[in-house]
């Protein structure tokens, strides 16, 4: 079923790094559901408020974001997509505020961890954190402040109203978040796969993981990611998480069939195409990017 202006929750508001995931993902047609957490935006997708949810789950600074790998266990509803986004950061302030008059910088950890050499470089300025670099942007709109400026994206400079005072101040210009995609088991397109995530638990016995990762090993099946998490309660006891990737689909058929037989508590989170640009740091005009502004126009107006 394909919905023709889906309903996307995401933690944070509209011009987060986010939203931009969601707009990259489904193109400027979509409306944003604005949620204060990420359970918040799972429940809304239980609600049926929202039709999907976009949600980051780990960065090339700040590496996996582990709560969130138990909200898919916890939720259980599939990952259908994935993308990843290039961070690039900017500076922002009210209009007509110099450097000279900052005293606050406001962003996401994230997003202020990016820019430590920046900082660096500024040891006067005082860096206070905040749930996410867009409510940043837009609290200095709101409560007109001249003396904050904060790390956010070109999206929330615009859609706030504000000055770019220093672009692309991210220490490291190839840094990427990767969002997952989630929907309701019904609505789920059937499109064909060539990465799945999965979650297992193997016995604590020599050899339990090694068994599991020679199977794909042997079919070809290239595992992309591996993450493990402690089960609560339980010594010694992990879930993992494991991203595969394959170019038959045999290959992938074969492969769980045969784990199933290694693993316990075996979970399929999802079945996906792989999203295959490779994370660029130079600014392309890019159609994504003109779908943006065109979704800024369209946002301001309405
Ligand atoms: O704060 C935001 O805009 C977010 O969406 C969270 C975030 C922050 C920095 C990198 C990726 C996601």
């Amino acid at each position: 079923m394909k919905i023709e202006k889906p309903k996307v929750a995401i933690q944070g508001i509209r011009a987060s790094f986010h939203e931009e995931a969601a707009i990259r993902y489904f193109g400027e047609n979509i409306e944003t559901i604005e949620c204060n957490s990420f359970k918040q935006t799972f429940e809304s997708l239980k609600k049926r408020e929202a039709d999907y949810v976009v949600m980051a789950i780990e960065n090339s600074i700040a590496g996996s974001i582990l709560p969130n790998y138990t909200l898919l266990l916890d939720y259980g509803f599939p990952v259908v997509g994935e993308i990843y986004l290039p961070i690039q950061l900017h500076l922002m302030a009210l209009p007509g505020v110099k450097f000279e008059d900052i005293k606050y910088v406001t962003s996401h950890p994230i997003a202020l961890r990016q820019c430590v050499d920046f900082f660096d470089e500024y040891p006067h300025l005082k860096i206070v954190e905040s749930s996410d670099t867009a409510a940043c942007a837009k609290r200095i709109r709101d409560e007109q402040l001249t003396d904050t400026v904060a790390v956010a994206n070109a999206l929330a400079a615009q859609l706030y109203g504000l000055d770019v005072l220093e672009r692309r101040i991210e220490s490291n210009k190839r840094n990427f978040t990767r969002f997952l995609i989630m929907t309701q088991h019904d609505n789920v397109e059937k499109k064909p796969a060539n990465k799945a995530s999965l979650c297992f638990q193997v016995s604590n016995k020599v050899g339990a993981l090694a068994k599991v990762l020679n199977i794909f090993a042997e079919e070809g099946v290239n595992m992309s990611k591996i993450q493990s998490m402690p089960i609560l309660g339980k010594r010694n006891e992990y879930n993992f998480y494991v991203d595969i990737e394959w170019d038959e689909q045999k290959q992938y058929d074969t492969s769980i069939r045969q784990i199933l037989k290694y693993t316990h508590n075996f979970n399929i989170l999802g079945e996906y195409e792989r999203h295959d640009d490779e994370p660029s740091s130079t600014p392309k005009p890019h159609r994504a990017e003109r779908s943006i502004r065109k979704y800024i126009n369209i946002r301001r107006n309405a």
